[in-house]
């Protein structure tokens, strides 16, 4: 092991004209049987081989790539990383927009770091020291929220030891459109692009309008490809009938298919979108992701499909539903959500950020291995969390009060298809009449651009970066 990483240090010391020559992509082959081991991935897409073998990711020059949700982004940016912890013998730093993905992440590399001798360090809600402890001998990966990772890299100016962190990745870069949290991404990054020529930066996303511009604002160069491992369909529900589809046709929506369903007048009454008909077409065999707009909407929902479910549902993995529940009902110290309760004997839950992180994690495990087939979420589980679905349905294009972006859109919409599982995923809007003109824009209009946010809200960030640079006596 160490004999291959030494290999693996001279080649990355030698590639600047001859390219990469390492066992695996520069790694030592442990990684490789690594990946095979702990994430199940026997050989890279075509994409992923290309990016890593890109010249500009040779070179360590700045980078930003996007590809399609589900493409398989973050395996890329992983490998990056270990490249910049185990050959480069630097620290990483890995900034993603939500708690629930950094405990996430933070659980899915502990065992890369066990194995290949480096530290995973967690930077959300309350964990996280700053400024980091120094190691001697062993490397880390931080793994931060956007907030956090900012509060990271101010101290580790402050002491001087900015230029150990070799590699920052940023997931879900569009996030720099987002308010004042884009404004903090975007002095974090900008702090490190003016205090550390040596560091490395990679941003990836999924949704990006104007790659041009934050090119530009990084010093970047672009990858961009739209792959996507299980086709999706996209599709609409309007009354009784399903449309396609699809933005080249001047109407947007093609004629697909009438919703098969017999109603009681009390279905009809309590179910008048047809979720229950939409859903038991896949359920319980394949998996189905409801989007709501609201978390009282997710349990409300649940509650009421159940009501309408027959009894083999109850039947279908009942040993391992009476086993989570009971965990469920362990992690709340004997207590139990009284919707939880009612929903997961019939292989349902809801899925919002009301739950403990225990919950979550039960809720998560249960709906990946089958034996809950149907999470009414809200859009939070768009984000990355990887739990795809053979159909997701949108129970309506509003986010709250708000109408979906784009960018939203696409992100939810991508969780239908579970690579090596579906040979497609398929999505289904639920539109009023009223919505149908601005769904069809929805559905049709260019990715949303992304602007700088240091102005949002009369300006607040550009004040705090001025501030936080005089305190920094960064001039
Ligand atoms: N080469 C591969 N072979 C098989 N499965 C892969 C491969 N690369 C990634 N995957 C799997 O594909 C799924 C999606 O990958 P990943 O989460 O990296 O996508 P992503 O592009 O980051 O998506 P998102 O934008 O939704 O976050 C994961 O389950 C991942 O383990």
């Amino acid at each position: 092991m160490t004999e291959e990483i030494s290999v693996a240090m001279k080649t990355i010391e030698s590639i600047s004209d001859e390219g990469d020559r390492g066992p695996f992509f520069g790694l030592p082959s442990k990684v490789k049987d690594l990946i095979l081991r702990l994430k199940g991935i026997q050989d890279l897409y075509e994409w992923q081989k290309t990016c890593l073998s890109l010249e500009s990711v040779q070179q360590r020059r700045n980078l930003i790539y996007s590809l399609p949700t589900s493409g398989g982004k973050t395996l890329v940016a992983e490998i990056l990383i270990l490249k910049e912890l185990l050959c480069r013998r630097k620290d990483a730093l890995l900034i993603l927009p939500y708690v629930s993905l950094v405990q996430e992440k933070v659980r899915g590399l502990c065992s890369f770091g066990i194995e290949l001798d480096f530290l995973v360090e967690e930077y959300a809600g309350s964990k996280g020291k700053f400024p980091p402890v120094k190691r001697r001998n062993k490397n880390s990966l931080y793994i931060t929220t956007i907030e956090k990772g900012h509060s990271l890299v101010n101290s580790l100016i402050e002491n001087n030891r900015l230029d150990n962190i070799g590699l920052v990745v940023v997931d879900e870069l569009h996030m720099l459109g987002d308010g004042s949290r884009g404004a903090i991404l975007e002095m974090t990054l900008s702090k490190i692009l003016y205090m550390s020529k040596s560091t490395h930066i990679i941003g990836m996303s999924a949704t990006l309008g104007n790659v041009g511009d934050l090119q530009t604002f990084l010093r970047a160069e672009n990858y961009t490809n739209d792959f996507r491992p299980v086709e999706l369909k996209e599709f609409v529900k309007i009354k009784d009938s399903i449309y396609e589809v699809d933005p080249r046709e001047e109407e947007c929506f093609r004629f697909s298919r009438l919703l098969n369903f017999k109603y009681s007048s009390g279905l009809q009454k309590m179910d008048p979108d047809h979720i229950v008909a939409l859903a038991t077409e896949v359920i319980p065999q394949q998996s189905c992701l409801i989007f709501c707009a609201t978390k009282k909407n997710c349990e409300n929902l649940a509650g009421m499909i159940c009501k309408y479910l027959n009894k083999y549902f109850l039947t279908h993995k009942e040993a391992e539903k009476a086993t989570l529940l009971g965990e469920l009902r362990n992690s709340g110290n004997g207590s139990l959500c009284p919707v939880l309760q009612k929903t997961v004997p019939f292989g349902l839950a809801y899925h919002h950020s009301g739950l403990t992180s225990d919950e979550r994690k039960l809720v998560e495990e249960a709906y990946s291995s089958g034996v809950l087939c149907l999470l009414t979420c809200t859009s939070t589980l768009a984000a990355g969390i990887n739990l795809p679905a053979r159909r997701v349905i949108l129970r309506s294009p509003y986010i709250a009060a708000d109408f979906l972006k784009r960018s939203q859109y696409k992100q939810m919409v991508g969780r239908a298809g579970r690579a090596g599982i579906d040979a497609m995923g398929e999505s289904i809007l639920i539109l009023q009449d009223k919505d149908t003109a601005m769904a069809k824009n929805l559905v049709s209009a260019p990715m949303e651009k992304c602007y700088s946010n240091l102005l949002h809200d009369g300006g607040r960030g550009l004040l705090s970066l001025i501030l936080s640079l005089i305190g920094l006596k960064v001039s």
